[in-house]
């Protein structure tokens, strides 16, 4: 049997990440294989906003940076539903200077944001927060930042760091960010990596302290790679139904922390062969439960894993996912809910969530305006029918062609 090849589109975070440093580089950037979905989206009109300029043809996308970060120095920037423009922009433009209005969705509005603030605050910018919560929306007034050293609470996101990491060439001095209590941290390692491609280091003194001299962005031509998290769907859903499925060009160098959901999937009994060019997944007879995991590192896939569990001959329980209580949804409870409408014993905690076997019932299964509970759930539904979303659109945060991709590898008859 040969595997199926999967199309699994760009990378977010890296398609996101490659903007704002192309932003801040010296000339043209290409970049080739960009996510194209509502959050890619979201970040480009926000820097075309900031009077960057960002050329969209269907496989590559084109970035003027100034050497500087943008040109404009007021304006509104909009964020959406997406929480790295909302995370990796306001500290570039505090480092450029000007007054700038940042808002986003409602369900933007309600994620946190106050560590960025008071780390910016304590470089120097104002930021006066109008709405209800202390984040989104709020006004962010800087003559530039002129660098030093900022403790930044980082155990709600690491996604703070990254900005300030991404921002801290264009500083006078250097920056040195101490992050302790660290969450998500693959994603910092992938920021650093991304920075060194566009010619800027960071050193690391403590694995908590990490340090950027004012410098220089070298434009580049950015291959952007298939999305991990994303990838875990398809994978998830060889598991599932027995069959081979391969991801090309997501290989054992990826920076993408969440590759590593495939030793989940091992765990589970899957057969996993990966090269420096591909990761092929190919499904078990039965899925193995009776097993703990920490998904703290990788948390975008833990639900891709929980909407599976009750699959699994014995319980499967996943630590270490608090954080994931503070994104699109409360995911923690999210998973679960949906899980009991199934008819699956789930036990939760602040940071964990235990699921047992079962035989799942069809349910409607309520999204929550959340692009990875539509996918975790749509992969349960290959093996149980009658499973509806309530909110099926809501892909396009990530994905938009994901209904359609999952219907062409697992129609019925392959
Ligand atoms: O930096 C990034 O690109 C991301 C970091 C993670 O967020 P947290 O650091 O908030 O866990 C992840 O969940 C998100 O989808 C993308
Ligand atoms: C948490 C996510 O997104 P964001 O970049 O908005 O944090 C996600 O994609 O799962």
């Amino acid at each position: 049997m040969s595997a199926i090849r999967a199309r699994v589109p760009g990378s977010k975070s890296l398609t996101n990440r490659a903007l704002a440093i192309a932003a801040m580089a010296d000339g043209v950037t290409e970049l080739d294989n960009p996510l194209v979905s509502d959050d890619t989206t979201a970040f480009a009109d926000a820097l075309v906003a900031l009077g960057v300029s960002v050329e969209r043809q269907a496989r590559r996308w084109t970035v003027t940076g100034s050497g500087a970060g943008p040109r404009v120095r007021s304006g509104r920037v909009w964020c959406e539903d997406a929480g790295t423009a909302a995370r990796f922009l306001p500290p570039m433009v505090a480092a450029v200077g000007g007054v700038f209005d940042f808002d986003g969705t409602d369900q933007l509005r309600a994620r946190p944001l106050h560590p960025l603030i008071d780390a910016l605050r304590a470089l120097g910018a104002t930021v006066e927060p109008s709405g209800d919560g202390g984040g989104l929306p709020f006004r962010l007034v800087s003559d530039g930042l002129a660098g030093g050293e900022v403790v930044l609470a980082s155990g709600t996101s690491s996604q703070y760091l990254s900005g300030l990491l991404m921002a801290g060439p264009l500083l006078s001095n250097p920056l040195t960010v101490v992050a302790p209590d660290l969450v998500s941290r693959p994603y910092v390692d992938m920021t650093i990596a991304v920075m060194a491609r566009f010619g800027v280091q960071v050193t690391e003194a403590r694995p908590d302290r990490f340090t950027v001299d004012p410098g220089r962005y070298t434009r580049t031509r950015y291959l952007v790679e298939p999305d991990a998290s994303t990838a875990s769907y398809v994978l998830a859903a060889a598991a599932v139904t027995g069959k081979e499925v391969s991801v090309d060009g997501l290989g054992s160098a990826s920076p993408q922390g969440d590759r590593r959901f495939v030793d989940v999937l091992s765990q589970l009994g899957a057969t996993v062969t990966a090269d420096r060019d591909r990761v092929t997944v190919r499904g078990p007879r039965h899925l193995r439960g009776g097993f703990e995991v920490d998904m703290g590192s990788i948390s975008d896939t833990f639900m891709t894993l929980a909407a599976i569990a009750p699959l699994a001959d014995a319980p499967i329980r996943i630590t270490g996912v608090g954080h994931a209580r503070l994104k699109e949804s409360d995911r923690i409870d999210a998973v679960a809910q949906n899980l009991v409408a199934c008819g699956v014993p789930v036990r939760t905690g602040p940071d964990w969530i235990e699921i047992s076997p079962t035989d799942p019932s069809p349910a409607l299964i309520h999204c929550r305006r959340d692009h990875r509970i539509a996918m975790s759930f749509s992969v349960l539904g290959l093996r149980v029918s009658g499973l509806l979303l309530d909110d099926p659109a809501c892909v396009s945060k990530t994905f938009p062609g994901f209904h359609d991709e999952l219907a062409r590898l697992f129609a019925d008859g392959r």
